[in-house]
């Protein structure tokens, strides 16, 4: 439900950041805090997402608790997943909490099961909240691109510069895994900025038998090594079960390795574009919310901020664009 009220009264805000801790989170973080003071508003923050809000873990948070965190990856409030949010009893204690700490409105920062627990709050119990898309999986309605993506994007391009090295000097064939368990966008952009061969995502599959066929044309124009990146999908070692499979059809024609990026991908400090994306998102979050528009996740669409309702932002989905896995192909050869 999308809610553009006359602003209601709003003294005092929460902030939580739930399932995700994509760098940005804490460029996010400040921009809700320092602007909620400059509107004369008090931020609370609640520490491990909605497990927090539960047990009362809530603090208020100063301009000073968020000195000196705008460079730094993961989440000074702490992520965590909470099972018991998903309970009318669980978001029952929640609501209680939030009632004894005065709190008004809600803002949450995470990704679509962090939405979805935040529409059951607001359903149940009225709290208004905004969302702010915070996953590098950048799979999210409403937004061009999500707090963390660009910095895994970068992070697992610098992995496959390396990589290539060794592709190059031993002439092998190296599938690597990036992350993106429902999304192959990290291995799409990463792709086409590592110069893959070939991307393999769940949401346009290649059968092993083209895989093949592409790396035996590359080997009779005397490619000597290729890079296939691998989105992981629902289960981890995609890569390494590909692997497998190109092995058992080209036998010891190519020496092939398999590296999985693993976590690397979530960590680290966050480039300058997303720690100015989440910078906006905070501010226009905060600034939102004070304007009464509430159950929406804010996001930037063509350089202009706008909010979509959580229940749109939820459903719909953000397809990859053909056109970026065609240049994939096209500029391989
Ligand atoms: N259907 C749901 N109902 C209530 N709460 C939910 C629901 N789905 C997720 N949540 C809450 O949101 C948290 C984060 O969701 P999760 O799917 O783990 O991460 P993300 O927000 O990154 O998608 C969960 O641990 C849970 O507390
Ligand atoms: O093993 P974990 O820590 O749950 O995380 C793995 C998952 O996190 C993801 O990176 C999602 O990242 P976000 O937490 O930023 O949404 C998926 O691509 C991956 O499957």
């Amino acid at each position: 439900m999308f809610l553009n009220m006359t602003p209601s009264i709003i003294n005092r805000i929460a902030i939580l950041t739930s399932g995700s801790d994509a760098p940005g989170m804490n460029a996010c973080i400040r921009a809700v805090v320092r602007g909620a003071l400059y509107h004369g508003i008090e931020v609370m923050g609640i520490r491990r997402g909605y497990g927090g809000l539960i047990r009362g873990d809530i603090f208020s948070m100063t301009s000073h608790s968020v000195s000196n965190i705008i460079q730094r990856g993961g989440t000074i409030l702490k992520s965590a997943h909470c099972p018991e949010f998903m309970t009318v009893e669980g978001r029952q204690k929640a609501y209680e909490q939030l009632m004894n700490h005065g709190i008004d409105a809600l803002i949450v920062i995470g990704g679509n099961g962090t939405f979805e627990g935040a529409l059951h709050f607001y359903e149940e119990f009225g709290v208004p909240i905004m969302g702010i898309p915070g996953t590098i999986d950048n799979d999210l309605f409403g937004t061009d691109y999500t707090i963390g993506y660009d910095t895994a994007v970068n992070t697992a391009l610098k992995a496959i510069d390396r990589i290539r090295d060794t592709a190059d000097s031993h002439e092998r064939i190296f599938l690597i895994e990036v992350m993106g368990r429902d999304s192959g966008y990290i291995a799409v952009q990463s792709g086409i900025a590592g110069g893959a061969e070939m991307v393999v995502i769940s949401e346009d599959p290649l059968s092993t038998q083209e895989l093949v066929d592409t790396l035996k044309q590359g080997f009779n124009r005397s490619k000597s090594s290729s890079i296939i990146i691998v989105a992981e999908g629902e289960t981890k070692g995609t890569a390494a079960t590909l692997a497998d499979q190109i092995r058992k059809q080209v036998d010891d024609k190519f020496d092939m390795r398999v590296t999985a990026l693993g976590h690397v991908q979530r960590g680290g400090t966050p480039s300058a574009y997303d720690r100015i994306l989440a910078s906006r998102l905070g501010l226009g979050a905060l600034e939102g919310l004070l304007d009464g528009t509430i159950n929406v996740m804010v996001g930037i669409i063509n350089n202009q901020l706008v909010y979509t309702p959580l229940r749109e932002a939820i459903d719909r989905s953000k397809p990859i664009k053909n056109e970026l896995l065609r240049m994939v192909n096209i500029l391989s050869v």
